[in-house]
């Protein structure tokens, strides 16, 4: 188990060594294939990271989603696959499989869909994060949970480095989100420390691409799906908070990098690419249609004004920068929408 140079839990007290994995593990007889868990993977990223998982031959993938916001659509190709298996099943039950790694992301991520059940959030983000552990620990699997940005809250440190603890309202309509995200961190390295199991902690900023719900609700889905319905793009007061924008192809690369190399993370992976969400409305006019209006609406309460990720340990220690620019991902998402919504270009 790694405790590296950079790595947080260098500065905690020396893990236990990680519990057994299965002694088919270490058959001569037989090469079993890799076993690899992806809860919450019929959503965005998950169904996108069962894509590139599955390109490997001795993967075996067991995806686990309750159908809240993803969808057996987004991982049709694989249902039938000899190396698949989809299982409907929400992760704040316990679950018992056998497998070798565990990609947690189960967790609606979308403000109006995590705001929706605030208690079903919070629930998905403890518990479920418990069962998964719980899991890793019978088993002696490696597992990643896809945390998130907003643990930075709104952020009084610009760009945010991972050292950075953040600035979270406790209280507030997004905190089962926040807390709950930042609890599960806490749950990871509390398994780490005590029960020496292998973690690995991405905290994801804002990812966009193919395959997000039209009515998802997030700027950039919102945006793109406004401009092509020709309605007016709705900007939130004041339109000069900022995001960064990464591209899911990148996302993708850097969890499966994070997964498989030796740091447990906290690290970002995003795209440090800045704009405000003005500038975003005038680049999808400009790429769809530039006589799309733009409309400020009201915002909601405790939105962050500013992220930005550093990020200088995913370069450093896991050889991951984000390749695809904003200019160059949103088409590919353009068009995706474009097929799904029935609009074609003129
Ligand atoms: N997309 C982003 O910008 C972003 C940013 C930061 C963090 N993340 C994290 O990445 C992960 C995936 O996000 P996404 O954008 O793909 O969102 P998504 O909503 O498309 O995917 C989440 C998936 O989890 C499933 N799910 C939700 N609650 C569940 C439960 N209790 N049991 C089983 N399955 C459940 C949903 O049905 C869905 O398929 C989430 O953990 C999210 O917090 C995403
Ligand atoms: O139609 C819209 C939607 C949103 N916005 C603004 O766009 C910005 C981004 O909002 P989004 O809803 O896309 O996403 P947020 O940045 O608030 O949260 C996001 O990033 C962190 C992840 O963990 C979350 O899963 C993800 O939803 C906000 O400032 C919001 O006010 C608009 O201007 N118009």
């Amino acid at each position: 188990m790694a405790a590296s140079n950079g790595d947080m839990t260098s500065t905690h007290s020396a893990p236990k060594p990680p519990p057994s994995p299965s002694p088919l593990r270490s058959s001569r007889f037989s090469q079993p294939k890799l076993r690899i868990l992806v809860t919450g993977g019929a959503g965005f990223i998950g169904s996108h990271l069962v894509d590139r998982l599955m390109e490997n031959d001795k993967n075996e993938v067991i995806v686990v989603d309750n159908f809240f916001t993803g969808s057996k659509d987004n991982l049709r190709k694989w249902i039938g696959h000899p190396n698949f298996e989809l299982i409907r099943h929400d992760v704040t039950e316990p679950l018992l499989v056998e497998v070798d790694q565990i990609y947690h992301l189960a967790c609606p991520a979308s403000p109006i869909f995590y705001k929706y059940n605030p208690v079903k959030t919070i629930k998905t983000n403890v518990i479920g994060t418990l069962n998964m552990l719980g899991l890793a620990k019978r088993v002696g699997a490696r597992i990643l949970l896809t945390s998130t940005s907003e643990v930075y809250g709104d952020p009084l440190e610009h760009p945010q480095k991972e050292e950075y603890w953040g600035n979270v309202n406790p209280i507030g309509v997004r905190s089962c989100y926040d807390e709950g995200k930042r609890v599960a961190e806490t749950l990871m390295f509390d398994y780490h420390r005590q029960h020496g199991i292998e973690i690995r902690i991405a905290r994801i900023f804002n990812t966009y691409g193919p395959r997000m719900n039209i009515d998802d609700g997030r700027v950039v889905s919102n945006f793109i799906a406004q401009a092509l319905r020709n309605e007016p793009l709705t900007v939130q007061s004041p339109g000069t908070q900022t995001r960064s924008f990464c591209y899911v192809s990148d996302m993708v690369d850097g969890l499966i990098r994070l997964m498989e190399g030796d740091h447990t993370g906290p690290i970002n992976i995003g795209n440090p690419g800045e704009f405000t969400m003005m500038e975003l409305a005038e680049t999808v006019k400009e790429l769809i249609d530039s006589s799309i209006l733009v409309k400020i609406v009201d915002n909601t309460p405790d939105d962050p004004r500013q992220r930005k990720p550093d990020i200088t340990k995913a370069n450093n220690l896991l050889g991951w920068e984000p390749k695809v620019k904003l200019r160059e991902g949103l088409p590919l998402m353009e068009e995706d929408f474009r097929q799904r919504l029935g609009v074609p270009k003129k």
